[in-house]
């Protein structure tokens, strides 16, 4: 079984202050990095702004604590203003970087083309892309989950250059985001279970591919969720921005990949 790996999404959140602080008590709830590793990857995904002050933060407290961006170019370079390559970031030391997430998709119009073609660029830097899939409530109420969500992953896997074996998915229903009203752990693992069968179509490196839920999973409901064969850990929001919530997630994680 692969290892656990629960990523903290700190969306449009932060400031030199807080970031500070925050990054603090996370890193003193986790192994210091060269330390005999636990079952669990933790990564956090400040905004790009902040990620060289991480950066120094994690490496003074020589923290295990990895790094994600929310989002990088499908462009190598050029003009595209306002834009991050993944090769800009990856300078930085980050290991992660999330594509797709259903706010960028609603918000910045992102297509599943696009969001294939970003998460090309991301490994093409050396980085693992965490692809963000989930299905509105219309289409769930319509009964269209499982198609919504294969027709997004089946957009990636069908990118040429994609290396499956370096590939994180976070299934994250959008009427679960930020809502407090989080996927049963039977609704996610029905999902994840199909994610994973897609994913075994193409390879079997991908009985090793990393799926993660996202959707308001806090410190109550994270071991229910996380206890659930497909799912291998977490992408966490509002509870990223509190350490005490964004630890417990993580010991959480620990528990069921023992
Ligand atoms: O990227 C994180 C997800 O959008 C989940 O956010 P949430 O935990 O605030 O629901």
């Amino acid at each position: 079984m692969p290892r656990k790996l629960v990523v903290g999404n700190w969306k449009m959140n932060g400031s030199l202050a807080v970031n500070a602080d925050l990054v603090s008590a996370v890193a003193a709830g986790l192994p210091c990095a060269g330390e005999l590793p636990g079952q669990v990857d933790v990564a956090i995904a400040p905004p790009i702004v902040y990620v060289a002050q991480l950066r120094q933060l994690i490496d003074k407290k020589n923290s295990s604590l990895a790094l994600a961006v929310q989002d990088v170019s499908a462009a190598a370079s050029g003009a595209f203003t306002g834009d991050v390559a993944a090769s800009m970031v990856a300078e930085f030391g980050v290991r992660y970087a999330i594509v797709g997430h259903s706010e960028r998709r609603k918000y910045q119009g992102e297509s599943d083309s696009l969001v294939a073609q970003k998460a090309v660029a991301a490994q093409q830097a050396g980085l693992t892309p965490i692809v963000c899939v989930g299905e509105t409530l219309e289409e769930r109420d319509a009964g269209r989950a499982l198609a919504v969500v294969a027709a997004q992953v089946h957009a990636v896997l069908m990118q040429s250059e994609l290396d499956v074996s370096r590939l994180v998915i976070a299934y994250e229903p959008v009427w679960a985001i930020g809502t407090g009203r989080t996927a049963s752990p039977e609704q996610a693992q029905e999902i994840h279970a199909a994610i994973r069968h897609q994913l075994k179509q193409l390879s079997e490196a991908a009985a090793n591919t990393a799926i993660l839920y996202g959707g308001s999973m806090n410190a109550a409901n994270a071991k229910q969720l996380l206890a659930q064969a497909d799912i291998d850990g977490g992408l966490i929001g509002g509870a990223a921005l509190k350490a005490q919530d964004f630890l417990a997630i993580v010991q959480a994680a620990q528990l069921c990949g023992e």
